[in-house]
């Protein structure tokens, strides 16, 4: 809201798939603080525009007086709203006038559920007649949004929730370009869409490229100095787009893109007609977005089965099919003939918070991994379909993300087979005398010594590197794993959790130790078994080799490598065997986790031996 953009034509769309009254009230709040704070922005050249990373931050105040009335405002609100969410339920007190109440009643009555409810629309402030305090600005439109829901008919995840957003906005303000920008994410800097009309702005071919949108980056706030589960993702938001960009442009990932609206309705010269013309994106909105005509459409359009029978979600919208909608919609975008553009200033466009515990940041990569899946053995596979269509470079460009769970496949077998021969003295890699071993060792150099390069060339630190190696690791035999599994019960008809929401709850404790930079396990997740039986495994050969060699049973000239590879297993699983041996907080590996991995170490063993004597 507080963008440097003329207000009365910026519309803020919020999408509650929670459907929670709760929320609903806090954006009341946040209406009413909004028409202090942004004059107040304006006036002052503020950039932190977001309040909450403003008064955070160690700013000297500028007109100190007033700052810090604000400031306490701001306090109050935010009181005002947690105090609303620690009770679950809105207090008489905090409601400020009878329309309020009418608006609660109205929509959150008895048989109202998360799962099954009616649409809820309701503007929250009217950009026509509502004002900043100063009297001279209008404020930016406010419209709070959950789509109706019904148990019985599939609502798509977020790819659902964004198609209801682009048709309820169609219907109300139908502004032709589109901000999307997830829950956990804030705007970071105020002339962001001003940066992003450089490209937008531009003239479509033959006079300059058809853009269907311009990525900014996901950057973080809050990450840890090592960034120990490597959220950063440089290689994914800045390293590959930077690549892409000079072909046609980079993936879509979700959050902090600005779209073209018309992008959504077929290719550039293959505009697809809507079943309502009110929703086509060169109609022009002449009727007040508060009056019945207007609310009755965009009602409509927010219904559970509007889509039956329809393009939304396959030619129109963003695309069904892949638990990674941003992604798989990029990909059909290009496909479609449009073009898309990086763009990445210093100062961060947008700011998001990361998930906090090891068992949050595999799950994420664990849905990830589906949805990539979903479109690498599809009929539409980039390697076949996309190379075809997208040219060579874009295809192999999708293609690379759509396999990239397939790296479970290797880094598995690595984790476990080396060790394991080893303990059985069997040596499966060249001796360090013959020549092929040089084949080997430039292969490890070379593919670190370039991964390293091109990670601190993107402004990284050396420990950041080191963390994000480890993260790649320990992803295989999880996530990436894990996500195989889950794709494959999903194509023999097995019923999937579907779009699993990463936490955004922060437990003090979990940030604290997080802050400092300490793995948090806690949970008994399966997915930490195949990690600590690595663990375990690992060292245990490690430690054999060693005593092998010391009594010259084996020679390091053939073992070398072996040795070698469950030394680098070791070394990356530091975190592991302190928080099996050595931890005592609430973040250990829980002891069960131990256990099992260690009863599995043995089985694993056991089967070897036996298989090898037979
Ligand atoms: O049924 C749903 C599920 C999610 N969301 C929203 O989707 C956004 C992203 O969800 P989150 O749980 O934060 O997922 P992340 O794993 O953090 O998201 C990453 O991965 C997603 C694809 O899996 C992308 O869409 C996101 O932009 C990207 O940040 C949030 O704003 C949610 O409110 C919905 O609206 N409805
Ligand atoms: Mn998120």
């Amino acid at each position: 809201m507080a963008y440097e953009y003329p207000a009365e034509k910026l519309s803020v769309y919020v999408s509650d798939d929670g459907g929670s009254e709760l929320t609903m009230f806090a954006f009341m709040e946040a209406a009413k603080f909004g028409k202090i704070w942004l004059p107040f922005c304006r006036k002052n050249e503020i950039t932190d525009r977001c309040p909450h990373a403003y008064f955070n931050s160690m700013h000297s105040l500028t007109g100190e007086g007033e700052a810090l009335q604000i400031k306490t405002m701001y306090e109050s609100m935010k009181m005002r709203v947690e105090d609303v969410v620690e009770r679950g339920k809105i207090s008489d007190e905090y409601i400020s006038s009878d329309e309020q109440r009418e608006v609660f009643s109205q929509y959150w009555a008895e048989d109202f559920s998360r799962q099954n409810h009616p649409s809820i629309i309701q503007v929250l402030l009217n950009s026509k007649n509502e004002f900043d305090n100063s009297g001279e600005e209008a404020m930016p439109n406010l419209i709070y949004v959950s789509r109706e829901k019904s148990k019985t008919i599939p609502h798509h995840f977020k790819a659902g929730a964004l198609n209801t957003l682009l048709r309820v906005s169609g219907s109300m303000t139908n502004s032709p370009i589109i901000l999307t920008l997830d829950c956990d994410m804030y705007s970071n800097d105020p002339s962001t869409a001003r940066k992003m009309l450089c490209y937008l702005a531009r003239k479509p071919e033959p006079d300059g490229p058809n853009y269907a949108y311009v990525q900014f980056p996901q950057r973080y706030h809050r990450l840890n100095k090592a960034d120990i589960y490597a959220s950063e993702h440089k290689r994914l938001y800045v390293i590959d787009p930077i690549g892409l960009d000079g072909l046609d442009g980079p993936y879509y990932v979700g959050s902090g893109c600005f779209f073209r609206r018309r992008a959504f309705f077929g290719g550039p010269s293959s505009y697809i007609h809507l079943e309502i013309p009110e929703l086509s994106p060169d109609h022009v909105v002449d009727k007040p977005i508060s009056g019945k005509e207007i609310l009755g459409l965009a009602h409509h359009v927010a219904k559970c089965n509007y889509e039956r029978e329809s393009n939304w979600g396959t030619k129109l919208g963003f695309r069904y099919g892949s638990l990674s909608e941003d992604y798989h919609t990029g990909y059909w975008l290009h496909y479609e003939g449009w073009k898309a553009v990086f763009c990445h200033p210093s100062r961060p466009a947008f700011l998001g918070d990361v998930p906090i515990t090891l068992n949050d940041v595999l799950n994420q990569m664990k849905r990830w991994s589906v949805g990539l899946l979903e479109v690498g053995f599809s009929k539409f596979s980039p390697l076949t379909f996309g190379i075809r269509n997208l040219g060579f470079l874009m295809g192999q460009g999708y293609a690379r993300y759509s396999f990239w769970p397939t790296w479970a496949v290797p880094i598995t077998i690595y984790a476990f087979l080396p060790s394991l021969a080893l303990l059985q003295g069997i040596q499966i890699f060249p001796k360090v005398s013959e020549s092929l071993f040089l084949v080997y060792a430039f292969l490890f150099l070379g593919s670190y010594g370039q991964d390293c390069l091109d990670f601190i060339s993107a402004q990284g630190t050396l420990q950041r590197w080191w963390s994000d190696q480890r993260m790649w690791l320990i992803r295989g035999p999880s996530s990436l794993l894990f996500g195989i599994i889950e794709y494959t019960s999903k194509c023999v008809g097995m019923e999937t959790r579907g779009f699993n929401v990463t936490n955004k709850v922060m437990d003090e404790e979990q940030s604290k130790r997080y802050d400092e930079g300490i793995f948090e396990f806690g949970v008994a997740s399966p997915m930490f078994v195949p990690l600590a039986m690595a663990a375990i495994l690992n060292l245990i050969a490690f430690l054999a080799g060693f005593v092998y060699l010391l009594k010259g049973i084996m020679k390091l000239d053939g073992f070398f490598i072996q040795i070698f590879i469950s030394g680098f297993a070791v070394l990356n699983s530091l975190p592991f065997y302190e928080a099996m041996f050595v931890r005592r907080d609430k973040g250990r590996m829980p002891t069960k986790t131990t256990i099992t991995s260690a009863l599995f170490v043995g089985v694993l063993y056991g089967i070897t031996s036996f298989v090898l004597k037979n």
